[in-house]
């Protein structure tokens, strides 16, 4: 059995404890001691300490700055998000907000809600809707930061709905670059990009480039009264700089999904409660595809969707056993995996070998069952983080398995 611990309520039908949804051979825990996986959804994880027994941890959702990614790849943890399964949730909430917003619709709402009680509110309402004109979005410069699986789908409905829409994403996937409408203009500097927007919206991962990377200078290049949307994370935007550019007026409004002190005293804001990805199809497309890696990982040791190693698939182990090793990038640790087995004749019928960064995974299927000893010998290899008794996973890896060195 193998058990699984629930940070957040992840979806619709998988409940605290995770049963229903994990299937056979898993079991939800609250006893973080024995998870052999963590599945989380917007929780902060830096504080946590993780127990030997945790092999991975899954987000269920785009973003990972709620995981010390770098503690848990040397800890042997390897760490999944499930990418782009929330994305035309978000879409259609900021494509939504950008067309109602143009409008007005939030000051006209309030006014009918402050004139409910009048027996005249029809005859009023024709009066007072003057005071809601808004501009429509057509043929306006919308920039988008970011045209990743969200940033690309909203730049594509915005095309469609004939705004001028360019991009700006040094570092955009190959499928990400098939998938964004020609009809983007992709520009290579930001601040070109910012020049002349009326819109600017936020779609980039929150990481150490991304900081702070719109600011005064990047808001002074829009129109006066623009929009700045932000559906990334609050630490993209310098608030100081965004709350002085409200109060100016060369912003107009600031959308942003990020709650927080200073936000919360901005005027001409509008905040939701981090609710981008809230609709049930995200939320059930998220769990199934963070489970799915999960159970990939824990039963076969594939990598797909890993934030903190690299992706590594050999599909289902044929051999007699499969071991993994989760080690540093440094020379000389696939020599010492395969000469430490050969000399005690194990044969090694494939193997695959993926760096990330500064770790690296290597899964190796032999052809002979592993002893203790020779397990132990190799969890004694300076500079591995952890190795894996994947197959068979009964038996052997209910012991020698879990163990870290
Ligand atoms: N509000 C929500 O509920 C919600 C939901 C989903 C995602 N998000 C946030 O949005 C972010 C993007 O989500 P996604 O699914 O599109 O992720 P993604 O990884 O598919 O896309 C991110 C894009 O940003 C680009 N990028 C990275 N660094 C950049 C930089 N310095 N300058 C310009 N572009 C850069 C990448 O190349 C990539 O194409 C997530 O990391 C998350 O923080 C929020
Ligand atoms: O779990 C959530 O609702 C947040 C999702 C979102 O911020 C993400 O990064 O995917």
């Amino acid at each position: 059995m193998r058990y699984v611990k629930i940070v957040d309520n992840i979806a619709n039908g998988i409940t605290r404890d995770g049963t229903p949804d994990l299937g056979d051979g898993y079991q939800g825990t609250n006893n973080l001691e024995q998870a052999d996986a963590i599945l989380v959804r917007a929780s902060s994880l830096h504080e946590m300490e993780f127990p030997a027994s945790l092999r991975c941890i899954a987000r269920s959702g785009a973003g990972f700055n709620n995981i010390p990614l770098e503690r848990c790849a040397k800890e042997g943890i390897v760490v999944f998000n499930a990418p782009g399964a929330n994305s035309n949730a978000v879409k259609e909430l900021v494509v939504g907000q950008i067309m109602l917003n143009s409008r007005n619709t939030r000051g006209g709402e309030q006014w009918v809600l402050d004139h409910a009680q009048d027996a005249d509110v029809a005859k009023g309402a024709e009066k007072a809707k003057k005071a809601f004109v808004g501009h429509e979005a057509i043929g306006r410069k919308v920039g988008v930061v970011g045209t990743g699986a969200v940033g690309s789908k909203v730049a594509n409905a915005l095309v469609a709905l004939g705004m001028e829409v360019h991009g700006y994403d040094p570092y955009i996937s190959v499928q990400h670059a098939y998938e964004l409408s020609h009809r983007v203009i992709r520009d290579a500097d930001l601040n070109e990009m910012c020049k002349g927007c009326d819109y600017l919206t936020l779609h980039v991962p929150s990481k150490e480039d991304t900081l702070q990377m719109i600011g005064a200078e990047q808001l002074n290049l829009l129109n006066p009264g623009a929009m700045l949307i932000n559906y990334a994370r609050d630490t993209i935007v310098n608030e100081a700089d965004v709350a002085a550019a409200l109060e100016s007026g060369q912003l107009g409004l600031y959308i942003t999904d990020f709650a927080n002190p200073e936000v919360m005293k901005m005027k001409n804001v509008i905040v939701t409660p981090h609710m981008g990805a809230c609709t049930r199809e995200a939320e059930e497309n998220c769990a199934h595809m963070a489970i799915a890696s999960m159970k990939d990982y824990l039963n076969h040791g594939i990598i797909r969707n890993s934030v903190n190693y690299s992706d590594c698939d050999m599909g289902p182990c044929t051999c007699t056993g499969r071991v993994a090793f989760l080690h540093a990038n440094v020379p000389s640790m696939i020599s010492q995996i395969t000469n430490e087995l050969a000399s005690r004749n194990v044969n090694i019928a494939r193997m695959m070998s993926v760096p990330a960064n500064e770790h690296a995974y290597t899964l190796v299927d032999i052809d002979n069952e592993l002893d203790q000893e020779t397990v132990d010998a190799l969890r004694a290899i300076p500079n591995i983080y952890r190795v894996r008794i994947v197959v068979p996973a009964d038996g052997l890896d209910g012991g020698l398995g879990t163990a870290t060195n």
